[in-house]
C-alpha cells in the first residue's frame, strides 16, 4: 500500500489530539472525585447566617452518609419534586431515582441546623463528572426544606458548589430544570445561569420539557 493522503494523516492526528484532550479532562474529573473533603480549603463557607436562619453545611460522598440522612434526602426529594416529574414525560420511577441518588459517584452538600440539633434542612446531590468531553461538575439537585426557602441559603449553596468546582478546574457548573418549575428557573436565572451549548432546542418533530443551564468557569475561558 502506498502512503496515506495527507488528509487522513490530519485526521488522524486530530483524533490523537481529541483523545489526549479527553483523557487529560478525565485526570481532573478522577483527582477532583479522589478528594476526602472539597469544602475543607474554605472553612469559613461552612456557617450560614442570613434572614433569622443559621445552617451548618458538609460535603460528603454519598457511601459515607448515615442511613437516617440518606432517608431524609430521598424524602424530602420525593416531597418537592414527584408531582413535577408526574408532570412530564419523566414519569417518577422510586427505584430508578434511588438508584441515581445512591450512584458511586454522587457527592453531597448538605446544610443543617447547629448542634445539638443537627437537623437536615438542605441538600444538593452533584457530581464532578465529564459531560459531552468536558469536565463539569453536574449539580443534580438543590433541595430546601419549605420553611427554610427564600432566605439566601439556595443562593449560598449554589455558590459553594461553585467554589468547589471552580476550583477543582471543572470547566463550568450545569444543571437541568424542568421548564414547568418557574421558581426553580428564576433562582438560577437571578444567579446568572445560562441556557447551556447542550440544551437541547425546540423544533416542530419534539418539544423538550426541561432545559440545561449552566455557569462557566471564568478562570479557564480563553482570553
Ligand atoms: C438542578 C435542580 O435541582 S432544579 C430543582 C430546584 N429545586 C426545587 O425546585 C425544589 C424546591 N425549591 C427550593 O429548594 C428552593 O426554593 C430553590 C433551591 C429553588 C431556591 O433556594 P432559596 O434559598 O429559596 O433561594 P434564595 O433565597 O437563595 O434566592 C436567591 C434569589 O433567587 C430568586 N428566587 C428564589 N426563589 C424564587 C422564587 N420562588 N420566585 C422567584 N425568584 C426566586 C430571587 O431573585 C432570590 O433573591 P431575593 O430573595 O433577594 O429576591
Amino acid at each position: 500500500m502506498g502512503r496515506k493522503p495527507a488528509k487522513s494523516k490530519e485526521k488522524r492526528q486530530q483524533r490523537k489530539e481529541e483523545i489526549a484532550r479527553i483523557s487529560a479532562s478525565q485526570a481532573v474529573v478522577n483527582k477532583a472525585n479522589n478528594q476526602e473533603d472539597p469544602m475543607s480549603p474554605f472553612p469559613v463557607f461552612r456557617k450560614f447566617e442570613k434572614s433569622g436562619l443559621t445552617a451548618v453545611l458538609e460535603c460528603k460522598p454519598c457511601g459515607s452518609l448515615d442511613g437516617a440522612t440518606l432517608d431524609w434526602i430521598f424524602d424530602l426529594e420525593k416531597r418537592n419534586m414527584k408531582a413535577l416529574y408526574e408532570a412530564c414525560e419523566w414519569g417518577w420511577n422510586e427505584k430508578v431515582k434511588k438508584e441515581e441518588m445512591t450512584d458511586d459517584r454522587a457527592w453531597y452538600l448538605i446544610a443543617r441546623t447547629p448542634e445539638p440539633e443537627s437537623k437536615p434542612v438542605a441538600f444538593s446531590h452533584f457530581r464532578f463528572d465529564m459531560d459531552f468531553g468536558d469536565e463539569v461538575l453536574y449539580c443534580y439537585e438543590l433541595q430546601l426544606e419549605e420553611e427554610v426557602r427564600r432566605k439566601g441559603l439556595g443562593k449560598f449553596m449554589l455558590q459553594v458548589l461553585e467554589l468547589i468546582g471552580f476550583s477543582a478546574n471543572m470547566k463550568k457548573v450545569i444543571l437541568t430544570v424542568l421548564k414547568h418549575n418557574p421558581e426553580a428557573k428564576a433562582f438560577f436565572t437571578a444567579l446568572k445561569y445560562t441556557i447551556d451549548e447542550t440544551s437541547p432546542e425546540d423544533n416542530v418533530h419534539e418539544q423538550y420539557h426541561y432545559e440545561i443551564l449552566s455557569k462557566m468557569n471564568k478562570k479557564l475561558l480563553p482570553s
